[in-house]
């Protein structure tokens, strides 16, 4: 069994709580609050700024050519396109783009963004890939599994979040980091392994707590 395939099945109950949480299930159906899903985008827009910055981190860490080039074009992906897809939604939504930076980040997206940062400085190029491992995957997922339900990408609102996330181009970066993964734990003991699934794990968690999150909208407890 490859490694990929060994935490996937590990963590498989947190992901299936992802894709059975109502926010994913809202905006498969059509039938997420709009109010939540814009508390969302903004939450995110600030995620992925702080994503886009421990992919930069891949770049100083591979160690040749091939593999710097990917997680160029995952930086690519992620700031030119995939933040472009908030940039829209948050014209759409009424959202101007100072509000979108200026968005306080609330309790989970500052403890995730902050967990993927420690674990890219203090770990190897595999530990660094497993923190950001379940943000592409998990989403590809999620957007293929969507992508699935008659009208979904079709849905005025929630359409184009869908088509994002279920496009081969989204796909194509989980994929590689997959298989880089892949070949980095080839090279390593069985202790470095349970380390870098421990970090898999718990990005795995942080993406179901950012669902949970962003359904409830919460917010820090004292302003
Ligand atoms: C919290 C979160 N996780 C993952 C993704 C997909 N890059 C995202 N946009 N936001």
């Amino acid at each position: 069994m490859k490694f990929s395939e060994r935490i996937r099945k590990n963590a498989d109950p947190i992901w299936q709580a992802s894709h059975n949480h109502p926010f994913v299930q809202g905006i498969g159906h059509g039938t997420l609050e709009l109010e939540a899903f814009q508390y969302y985008m903004c939450q995110d827009y600030k995620y992925l700024i702080e994503y886009a910055r421990v992919i930069a981190l891949g770049t100083v860490l591979a160690p040749d050519l091939e593999t710097m080039s990917g997680f160029a074009k995952a930086l690519d992906e992620t700031l030119n396109s995939e933040m472009d897809l908030h940039r829209a939604y948050a014209k759409r939504l009424g959202i101007t783009q100072e509000q979108l930076e200026q968005t306080v980040p609330g309790p989970v997206t500052l403890a995730y963004s902050s967990a993927m940062m420690a674990e890219a400085q203090k770990g190897s190029l595999a530990e660094l890939i497993a923190a950001i491992l379940p943000c592409a995957w998990s989403y590809y997922e999620i957007g293929t599994a969507l992508a699935k339900i008659p009208g979904a990408t079709e849905h005025e609102a929630y359409g184009e979040w869908v088509k994002m996330y279920s496009s081969p181009e989204f796909g194509a970066i989980a994929d590689w980091l997959i298989a880089k993964l892949d070949e980095l734990a080839a090279e390593k003991s069985e202790a470095e392994l349970d380390r870098i699934e421990t970090i898999f794990m718990n990005t795995s968690r942080y993406e179901y707590m950012f669902w949970d999150m962003a359904y409830k909208q919460e917010n820090w407890p004292i302003g």
